[in-house]
């Protein structure tokens, strides 16, 4: 099965975030890649892995960073494929500068952006498979299977109080 989803951080640290997005994609059956690319750090191949992305067959990328969170927008800026933007959870300002770095994009260049943190990144994963699956009858039901047994669950919960 090709790559269709690249999951991108900014640096090693962000994975035990960034994780959270690539279990579901894998608990869903989407290939995905997973690499370490900094707008900031390593600024030409965050251009060149950009510009690639769609030629290499990759339908959606999901970016996360935290702090000065350039990264999904400056990949947003270079490619025409949907971008989802994770703001990692940042230590001095608990991710507030890397959701507001992620979500005030100027109009013209959108990034999906989603919630702080582990919770956010499983929603990346999701909304991934969401958009891979409006073409894939096969994952669209997979990840409605996912969504039923959150539904289950909370019946459940509601049954047991
Ligand atoms: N926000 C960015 C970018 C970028 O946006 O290009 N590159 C790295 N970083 C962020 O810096 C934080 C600290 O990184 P280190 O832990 O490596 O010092 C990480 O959350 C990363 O996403």
């Amino acid at each position: 099965m090709s790559v269709q989803v690249g999951v991108i951080m900014g640096s090693k640290s962000d994975w035990e975030t960034m994780e959270h997005a690539c279990n579901v994609l894998e608990e869903l059956g989407v290939a995905y890649e997973k690499k370490v690319i900094s707008a900031h750090r390593t600024p030409d191949l965050m251009f060149r892995y950009a510009e690639e992305a769609a030629g290499r067959g990759l339908r959606v990328i999901i970016a996360g960073a935290g702090g000065a969170a350039h990264l999904p927008g400056m990949v947003a800026a270079k490619t025409m494929l949907p971008v989802i933007g994770v703001p990692v959870q940042s230590k001095a300002l608990n991710g507030l500068d890397s959701l507001l770095s992620i979500v005030q994009m100027p109009g013209g260049i959108p990034v999906a952006t989603v919630a702080i943190g582990r919770a956010g990144a499983t929603n990346a994963g999701l909304l991934a498979a969401q958009i891979i699956g409006a073409f894939d009858p096969e994952v669209q039901s997979r990840a409605q299977q996912r969504r039923d047994a959150i539904q289950r669950e909370v019946l459940e919960s509601s049954e047991s109080l």
